[in-house]
């Protein structure tokens, strides 16, 4: 506790440095009546714990003008007065400083190149953190390890065998480069030791110039899509060892009858030992991770280990979530994860001849030409779950719409002109959410509002078609999380009119010259998405580059949720439906319904 003598002396010290500090800080921030129309001071104080020794040494803290009480200054030699000096902050008793400025120019830069700016009735926006939200709990390592797999298969991993063998000539070209200058691919750095060139020519000369920044971006990507293959090389042949091994113990325990198993495990293990040059403990403790690879690949198939992400080792190495039921839920996978790498990644089977499994494909075509089930059951393709309603049923999968000449003569309606001279001025192509240059070439583009839809590569969404277990046909199932105001997909399909008494989105670039989106023959994944009349995602209007789209945007979707939208009332409006979604709010469930 601090003593009355103490109070007192502290109180005139506090008075006296408010005083010194804030005259100080003023003048230093004269400035702010230039910048600020109604300038307010705001003072922030604190009172922490410290020693009360009543010294009223006070210092400066040197982020900010503060008033400390603190031991007096010593004399012991500078390093440790620096040490000491830290000390003396921590310890401080109180202290008042001037708040500083927020840096509101900072977060509005950040947001706008993040998320699109909206307006607030209809935009679902990115969830405010708050300090009394409760915290969701951090998803355990297997659902971590299951998203990473799907990160991996939809992302940018691509697993070539061929690969290797290019690594190995771009590394020779590269490496017959470093020595020689002028012809063939440019070279990527010299060393300050270049042997050819001498000391203190680390340069390239070529470097900077665009055809060897191109070569080396290439030269970049093959070797990490090697090392990735070799990765995924590794984990499969350790996994396989593994079998390996346990068969090899089995043939010494059927022909060593007299010997135990734990011998012949032993006897096998030294062997090993030998051969792979590594002391006992070594290979056990390599044994212990490999053995996980070899059980994820029991539950989840060769595929779930080749597009395992980093969290592989570490779960294997702690095997947190390592029991029964969490490898029958990832067995639950295995046929979908097998969609998914067969369909988007078909050479992948190659790698498995390393291990003597037969590479035939098992599923081909488009990702959502298969509906998966959740229990793990096999995926069926996607035209047999519609034959009852549609003998005739078909379904093109594309990534852009198409116009129907027929109802708009190659007149894209979805047009629409500039809103204002102003914006106009600025450029036909400015994004009327981010006010950026909008451009399909990712070097001229700065709109960013919907980066995984517009203005770079369209990378394949982790979504899958999925059975509903409950009437409605089938829905589209999230495989990882996605945050709220982020894009899922663009809803394409058939661009035209006049269809009536079919699932169609209804649309209108300006207001004279509606038009309608159908999915039915052709069309993406977003013709997969159930109404819930509690959604988690909702349709949204964007521009780009002066033509309408229709994105379907996240409101905050967990990993292996399914995805929805409301319809809206207009849609259930006289249908000869009920609505299934279920929730506790539901709208369309009944006959009082509208
Ligand atoms: C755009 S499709 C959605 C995908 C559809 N479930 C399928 O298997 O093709 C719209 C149709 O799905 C069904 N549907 C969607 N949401 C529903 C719901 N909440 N309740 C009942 N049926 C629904 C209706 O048959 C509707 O006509």
């Amino acid at each position: 506790m601090v003593s009355p003598d103490n109070t007192n002396c502290l109180g005139s010290s506090v008075s006296r440095a408010i005083l010194e500090q804030l005259t100080e800080a003023l003048q230093r921030a004269s400035c702010i009546d230039h910048q600020l129309a109604r300038p307010v001071l705001r003072i922030e104080a604190f009172i922490q714990d410290g020693d009360d020794t009543g010294d009223d040494g006070g210092r400066i803290i040197p982020n900010g003008p503060t008033i400390v009480h603190s031991p007096s200054p010593n004399t012991t030699p500078e390093p440790e007065r620096e040490c000491d000096a830290v000390l003396t902050r921590r310890r401080s008793l109180a202290a008042l400083r001037l708040r500083p400025q927020p840096s509101t120019v900072l977060d509005d830069a950040i947001d706008s190149h993040r998320r699109m700016q909206i307006a607030e009735h209809n935009f679902p926006k990115r969830a405010k953190t708050q300090a009394d939200v409760v915290p969701i709990p951090d998803s355990s390592s297997l659902d971590k390890f299951i998203t990473g797999v799907w990160e991996n298969i939809h992302g940018g991993v691509h697993l070539e065998p061929q690969s290797l063998v290019e690594q190995l000539q771009l590394t020779a070209a590269a490496a017959v480069h470093t020595l020689t200058e002028g012809d063939g691919p440019p070279s990527l750095t010299r060393s300050a030791n270049d042997p050819v060139r001498g000391p203190g020519r680390s340069q390239n000369a070529a470097a900077g110039n665009p055809d060897s920044f191109s070569w080396s971006n290439v030269f970049c990507r093959k070797v990490t899509q090697a090392s990735r293959t070799c990765r995924s090389i590794e984990v499969i042949v350790q996994a396989h060892w593994v079998e390996q091994f346990d068969a090899y113990v089995d043939f010494l325990a059927a022909t060593n009858p007299n010997m135990s198993l734990t011998k012949c495990r032993k006897a096998a293990l030294m062997g090993a030992c030998r051969d792979f040059e590594w002391s006992e403990k070594e290979l056990r403790n390599k044994m212990a991770v490999w053995r996980g690879y070899k059980q994820i690949k029991d539950a989840a198939g060769w595929a779930a280990l080749v597009f395992a992400g980093m969290g592989l080792y570490r779960l294997c190495k702690y095997r947190t979530d390592f029991n029964t039921k969490s490898m029958e839920r990832l067995s639950a996978f295995r046929r979908r994860i097998e969609v998914a790498a067969d369909t988007l990644h078909p050479s992948w089977r190659q790698l498995l001849a390393l291990v003597g499994e037969i590479p035939e494909r098992r599923f081909t075509g488009h990702p959502h030409d298969w509906v998966v089930f959740p229990d793990g059951s096999d995926p069926v393709p996607l035209h047999s779950t519609y034959i009852k309603y549609d003998p005739c049923f078909s379904f093109q999968h594309m990534d852009e719409s198409t116009i129907d000449s027929r109802a708009w003569d190659n007149n894209d309606p979805r047009w629409i002109p500039p809103p204002s001279a102003a914006l106009s001025l600025a450029g036909a192509n400015t994004c009327r959410a981010c006010a950026q240059s909008q451009s399909d070439d990712p070097k001229l583009n700065s709109c960013f509002c919907f980066p995984s839809l517009f203005g770079g590569l369209r990378p394949p969404c982790p979504v899958q078609v999925f059975r509903t277990p409950d009437g409605r046909n089938n829905g589209l199932q999230a495989l990882v999380g996605f945050e709220r105001g982020a894009a899922i997909g663009e809803f394409v399909g058939l661009v035209t009119r006049g269809i009536e008494d079919l699932d169609v989105m209804e649309s209108a670039a300006v207001s004279h010259r509606p038009y309608q989106i159908w999915q039915g023959r052709q069309g993406n994944f977003t013709r997969f998405v159930n109404h819930s009349c509690k959604p988690n995602a909702q349709y949204q209007h964007f521009v780009w580059l002066g033509i309408q789209r229709v994105v379907l945007v996240s409101k905050g979707i967990d990993a292996g949720t399914e995805i929805t939208v409301d319809y809206s009332e207009s849609y259930w409006r006289g249908l000869d439906k009920r609505c299934l979604c279920g929730e506790g709010c539901c709208r369309y469930n009944g006959d009082d319904r509208p």
